[in-house]
């Protein structure tokens, strides 16, 4: 009889959200097993101190960030870091032949003057970083297969580029017309205290930050140029609503053929999609909210036209901490392993 071996499996960054959120989903992942947990603040303390609902399941203890053991001991490992860290421990860990999948904004760019004018880094692993894939598997499936170094996409641009990629590819719209106007629930910013993230400040309240200037436009607007053959700038709008979890983008954009109606979009869509279990395509007139993804991987996507403007709304809701940040790396995961995309991770979420 065949011995069974689970993959051996590690999480630098588990005492955050993103992190918290790798251990609940490899723990239910039937080729994986758990070896490694590490932080910087959280060292000595176990998962349980830190998250006591989980201290009966997955009592394991945050270690320090030592490459030799997290290599010694993990055959992939993820990195749920802020950014400006995955950089500078990734290449050790893919030189000692580990699989590397990073949740930061680190690799997800082609063109590292860019992620520099962004974020304020100068990088010195620029040879690493040309082989990374950006991590969005209904994009860049075959790709990701291929890779052993993955950069997993942002939330919003999770969320904005599901919704826009089917018009940009299949040439659409006018690409300059787009405008993203995206809503995130708080745990988007992470674990981190912050004044603006307190319940007196951020509840019965909605407001739109970084206008023109959040860090994730020069991400969407890297993979819509790479849609649409040209570069493209794209209005990107992001706001903070009073919930949790969730992300809901509505995108905008002014149709070539006006005489398109939402029927023929919807076709459209369902085709660009039908081999991406992962998103599911509303019918006529349906329009997703945040609640029905929340604790799933799935992306709901709802396409209305408003003949009287000539353009196209499309409103895509997504988990920002599954679909958007640990679900989709582990969708990752599972490509570059070659199991089923959906192996180990939720299909539908709790509701309401
Ligand atoms: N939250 C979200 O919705 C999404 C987040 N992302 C990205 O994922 C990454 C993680 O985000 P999130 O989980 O929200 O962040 P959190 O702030 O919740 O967690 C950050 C983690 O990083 C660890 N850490 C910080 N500095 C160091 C260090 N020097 N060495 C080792 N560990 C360190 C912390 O460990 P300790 O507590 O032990 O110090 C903690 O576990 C970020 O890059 C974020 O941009 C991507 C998509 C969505
Ligand atoms: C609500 C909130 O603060 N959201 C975060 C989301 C961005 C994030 O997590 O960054 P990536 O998605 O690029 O990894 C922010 O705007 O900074």
């Amino acid at each position: 009889m065949g011995k069974f071996r689970r993959v051996p499996v590690g999480i630098v960054g588990a005492s955050g959200y993103g992190g918290v959120q790798l251990v609940r989903l490899l723990m239910d992942h039937p080729e994986v097993e758990l070896v490694y947990l590490g932080g910087e603040n959280s060292i000595g303390r176990s998962l349980g101190d830190l998250y006591p609902h989980l201290a009966h399941t997955a009592n394991l203890p945050i270690e320090a960030v030592e490459l030799e053991t997290i290599a010694h001991r993990c055959e992939v490992v993820f990195l749920s870091l802020p950014d400006g860290l995955a950089w500078q421990i990734a290449p050790t860990l893919l030189e000692k032949g580990c699989k590397v999948l990073d949740l930061s904004a680190d690799y997800r760019f082609s063109d590292l003057a860019t992620y520099t004018n962004w974020y304020g880094v100068e990088r010195s692993d620029r040879s690493t970083a040309v082989t990374a894939v950006y991590g969005l598997p209904e994009l860049y499936r075959d790709r990701i297969a291929e890779a052993q170094l993955i950069g997993c996409p942002g939330c919003y641009p999770t969320a904005s580029l599901l919704a826009l990629s089917p018009l940009l590819k299949q040439g659409l719209i006018v690409p300059e017309t787009a405008i993203i106007d995206a809503k995130s629930g708080t745990s988007g910013s992470g674990r981190q205290a912050k004044t603006n993230l307190l319940l007196a400040e951020a509840d019965n309240s909605i407001a739109a930050y970084n206008i023109g200037r959040h860090r994730d436009t020069p991400e969407i607007e890297q993979i819509c140029s790479d849609l649409a053959g040209h570069e493209l700038t794209i209005q990107f709008t992001p706001h903070l609503v009073p919930m949790v979890r969730g992300i809901l983008a509505t995108v905008y954009a002014t149709m070539r053929d006006p005489g398109l109606v939402r029927d023929d979009l919807i076709t459209i869509f369902s085709a660009f999609y039908r081999n991406s279990p992962w998103i599911k395509v509303c019918s006529s007139g349906v329009y997703p909210q945040t609640k029905w993804a929340n604790g799933s991987n799935l992306c709901y996507i709802g396409v209305e036209v408003d003949p009287r403007t000539g353009r196209v709304i499309v409103i895509s809701a997504i988990d920002n901490l599954i679909k958007g940040q640990a679900g989709q790396a582990i969708q990752c995961l599972n490509l570059m392993m070659d199991w089923d995309e959906t192996l180990g991770l939720p299909k539908l979420g709790f509701y309401p």
